[in-house]
Formats: C-alpha cells, sequence, structure tokens
C-alpha cells in the first residue's frame, strides 16, 4: 500500500526562512505553501542554523540583522552546510558593504522590504525555474557521459599512440586541425580530447555534423540568425560559432559542407567575424575550429567538390584515427572501457569479463562501423547478460551465427571491401531492408550505408 506522502515531500521546493519580525513571519508561514513550496521559519540566525544542521533545504531567505547570527553569517554558515542551497537576503536596510558581501558570497537576490507577496511568489518561482534548469543540466550531462563515455582514448596500438603524441601535441595551440578516419572510429573523440587538453577546457566544446542539416539551415546553424531573416525565424537566434566563443567548434564531415557555405567558413576562419542570417553587422570571435571527414578531401578537390584553398586552411595539422580492424588488438581494452560504460556496477575484470569463446568472435568481425559499432554490441550483451563473464549468447544474433565467417573462409580470399558489403548485406536481410534499422545495428550513419551501397553498385556498373 502506498504510504500518504506529506506536504513537505509534495511541496516543489524546501524554503528556509528567516527574520525577526513577527508579521512577516505570519506572512510567510501562511502564504509560502499555498505557493507550492514548504517552508521552514525561523526567529533568528541561530534558529536558522539549527534547522540546516538537522534538514536539508533548497532555498535560504534571510534577514540581515537579526539577533544572534546576521544574515551575512547565516550565508556563510549555509555555503559550508549545504552548499547547493539558493539563498536570497531580504532586507530593510540595504547597503553597498552588505550588497558587496552578498555578491561575493553569490546569493541569487538582494531585495528590499517591504515585499509585496506577488514578489515574494516571483522571487520563489525564479529559484525554482533555475533549480530546475540546474537539474536539467545534471541529467543531460549524466545521458551524454553514459552515451558518450569519458574522454579517453583507449587504444595501446601504436598508430593509437602515434594519434595521442598529435594531440598533446597540438592541444595547446590555436591551429585548425583536421581529423580523418573511418566513421565510428572516434573522431569526435578525439576532437573532444584536443578540447580537453587546451587552454580552452573550461569553455564550451561544441559538435555539428554538418552533413546532417539541409543545405538552407546550415547557414543559420553555424552563424545564427536576426528575427525575421527568413520564414519561421520568429526569433533572433545565436548560431553554434557564437555558443563556442572562447571554445571549441568541432565540425564533423566536413566534406559534407555545400560549396556556397565552404566559402563562407573560409572567411570566417581568416577573419574571425561571423554575420548572422539577415545582419547587416559582423560580430567577432575566438573560437578554435577543428573538423572531421571519413572523405578523401584531395579527391573531392580534384572533382571541384571540395575548395582547395579551405582544405589548405583546415588542415594546418592532420590527426589519422585509424579503423578498429587495423588495431584488433585494441579490441579486448575496448570492449572492457566500454563494458565499464554501460555497466559501471560490474566493475570488469580486464581478464575474465569476456569469455574466450565471446572475445574470439569479436576479434573475427570484420567491423564496419568501427568503435561505435562494437560499443552497440557491448550495450546488447550488457543488458542481456545477467553477470560476467559476457558469453558468445549475449552477442547479437549474427555473432552467435558463424555463418559468415565460414563463407568468408570457403570462398577463398576475400577484399576488405567485400566483407564490408557482405555485413551490410546480412544486416539488411535480418531487417526485411529497413536501412535505418541495419544502419542503427551496424552503428553506421543511415548517410553512411548509402554512400557505401552507392559505391558498390558503382564499383559493379564501372
Ligand atoms: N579510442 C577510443 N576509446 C574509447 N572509446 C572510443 C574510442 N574510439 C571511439 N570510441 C567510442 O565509439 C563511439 C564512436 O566514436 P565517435 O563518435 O568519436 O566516432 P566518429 O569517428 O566521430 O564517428 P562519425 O564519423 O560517425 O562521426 C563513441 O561512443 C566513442 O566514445
Amino acid at each position: 500500500m502506498s504510504r500518504l506522502k506529506s506536504p513537505k515531500e509534495t511541496a516543489k521546493m524546501r524554503v528556509l526562512f528567516a527574520d525577526d519580525e513577527d508579521n512577516l513571519q505570519e506572512l510567510i508561514r501562511s502564504e509560502v505553501p499555498r505557493m507550492g513550496y514548504s517552508v521552514t521559519v525561523c526567529p533568528d540566525g541561530l534558529t536558522a542554523v539549527a534547522a540546516m544542521e538537522k534538514e536539508a533545504f533548497d532555498c535560504l531567505i534571510v534577514d540581515l540583522q537579526m539577533p544572534g547570527f546576521t544574515g551575512i553569517q547565516v550565508i556563510e554558515r549555509a555555503a559550508e552546510l549545504q552548499p547547493d542551497m539558493d539563498t536570497v537576503i531580504m532586507t530593510g536596510n540595504p547597503s553597498e558593504k552588505t550588497a558587496i558581501e552578498a555578491i561575493q558570497l553569490q546569493v541569487f537576490d538582494y531585495v528590499m522590504k517591504p515585499c509585496r507577496l506577488a514578489d515574494i511568489a516571483g522571487l520563489l518561482g525564479r529559484v525554482w525555474e533555475r533549480r530546475q534548469n540546474r537539474r536539467q543540466v545534471a541529467a543531460l550531462e549524466h545521458r551524454v557521459r553514459r552515451a558518450e563515455g569519458e574522454t579517453k582514448l583507449i587504444g595501446d596500438h601504436p598508430t593509437m599512440h602515434e594519434a595521442t603524441r598529435l594531440i598533446e601535441r597540438v592541444a595547446a595551440t590555436d591551429s585548425t586541425i583536421l581529423i580523418r578516419g573511418e566513421t565510428g572510429t572516434g573522431k569526435e573523440l578525439v576532437a573532444r580530447s584536443l578540447h580537453e587538453k587546451s587552454d580552452r577546457s573550461d569553455q564550451p566544446f561544441v559538435a555539428i555534423n554538418c552533413g546532417a542539416l539541409p543545405e538552407n539551415l546550415i547557414e543559420s546553424e553555424l552563424f545564427g540568425h536576426n528575427k525575421g531573416a527568413f520564414t519561421g525565424a520568429d526569433a533572433a537566434r545565436a548560431g553554434l560559432f557564437e555558443m563556442a566563443d572562447g571554445g571549441t567548434l568541432f565540425l564533423d564531415e566536413i566534406g559534407e559542407l555545400p560549396l556556397s557555405m565552404q566559402a563562407k567558413l573560409l572567411r570566417v576562419l581568416e577573419t574571425g567575424d561571423i554575420r548572422r542570417v539577415g545582419d547587416n553587422e559582423t560580430k567577432n570571435i575566438d573560437v578554435r575550429v577543428v573538423c572531421a571527414t571519413h572523405r578523401d578531401l584531395e579527391q573531392m578537390v580534384h572533382e571541384g567538390t571540395f575548395r582547395e584553398d579551405l582544405m589548405f586552411r583546415i588542415n594546418t595539422f592532420e590527426v589519422q584515427v585509424p579503423a578498429l580492424r587495423e588495431r584488433m588488438s585494441d579490441l579486448p581494452l575496448l570492449a572492457n572501457h566500454l563494458l565499464a560504460r554501460f555497466r559501471p556496477d560490474m566493475k570488469p575484470d580486464m581478464k575474465d569479463a569476456f569469455a574466450p569463446e565471446t572475445l574470439k568472435l569479436l576479434a573475427e568481425h570484420v567491423w564496419p562501423g568501427n568503435v561505435r559499432e562494437l560499443a552497440n554490441v557491448i550495450e546488447h550483451a550488457a543488458i542481456l547478460c545477467d553477470g560476467l563473464p559476457i558469453l558468445p549468447e549475449h552477442l547479437p544474433r549474427h555473432f552467435s551465427s558463424r555463418q559468415l565467417r565460414k563463407e568468408l573462409r570457403s570462398s577463398g580470399p576475400t577484399s576488405l571491401r567485400d566483407m564490408e558489403m557482405h555485413a551490410i548485406e546480412e544486416a539488411l536481410q535480418r531487417h526485411d531492408g529497413n536501412k535505418p534499422a541495419a544502419a542503427a545495428e551496424l552503428g553506421i550513419s543511415l548517410k553512411t550505408l548509402y554512400n557505401k551501397l552507392n559505391a558498390a553498385i558503382d564499383s559493379k556498373a564501372g
């Protein structure tokens, strides 16, 4: 049977109020609960500190002059006892000195008496909204961390050491970096790692996939727009360059950027000035740009689909991220790392987390989707297994069937591209031709799947 919750448990926020004025105490005690918050009212600072020592609160509102502790002293104690709490000063004797102290103590607001009820309701509403936003940010950070893992490049293969060495070298500079590698190899992770090792690490890291946006939206996404700049632009909006100001902007799949935008990007990289769509003014920004591609940009330059000047501008340094099949010795390391990401509760031990048969099956796979595909497989296994070790039956179905490998062995030497196509065809069959589902299983983007299918058609035709 469910227990009836007390008003304190159902309240949106727990408020601690300290003031020596009887009338105000009465008003707060009767009115704040009507606003949906629970409130503890104290007549002085000492009682307020005692309450904080016993119970957790979300918001503290204090008068400045009270018997015992002053409001400032109560806030100082609050910072030690409950640093997560938002604090507000409500005073009839404002002064420059206390206002400065309040700023130093990072109080949320400094309000003057007398306060109307509507002012108190507005104030508490703002505190609640800020706490909600903070919770949402924390939840999003948690989700991102879980999906992306920590910014730690796992790999002991010489090619990974080479990549890491280069990252360490160039991180401290402001040079534009081009990261090359197949889909899912960890290019974004390399970009984040560059950012975290740079002096900009306390500023934003903003990422965009240039291939994921329709051509007409890319400009406003990158540079922002003014109100009314185009149909649907109901309000002015900052673009990603502005959001990343002071930090790093990661332009993934730079090869997909339309030619018209390539010219605009080049101008921005050369001048540091951006112009919102529909704006006449430019704004100078300080952004380090890191680009990535799985495409052969030189070939694209040759074909006229990528600007040569832009290519020279973005590839001051190049970091090559190897495909997983080129560093299969790293697979057990990566598998353990990814298992720990999805099941931190399991604390997988390096040696025994995966049964030898499981590792063997993983080692025999071609991994067209690289580490992302491996991450999908490990997540699948982490959900299915009740405990360690991970057995072959915990892997997605196509791993348990050795069909593909048998066929490959019996058909003699096979090119990597053939093996890749084989894996794609099998995935398509398993999903009755559903391309998004097949791409998800393989750990590659839908766009990559189409590219690979088109390339296969072209090579058959040619
Ligand atoms: N060396 C690595 N160590 C740990 N995790 C990795 C490594 N490489 C890739 N990953 C993980 O694999 C997944 C895919 O990586 P990421 O998104 O960086 O690849 P990508 O090359 O940018 O892919 P795309 O080309 O599709 O944009 C992420 O979950 C990432 O954390």
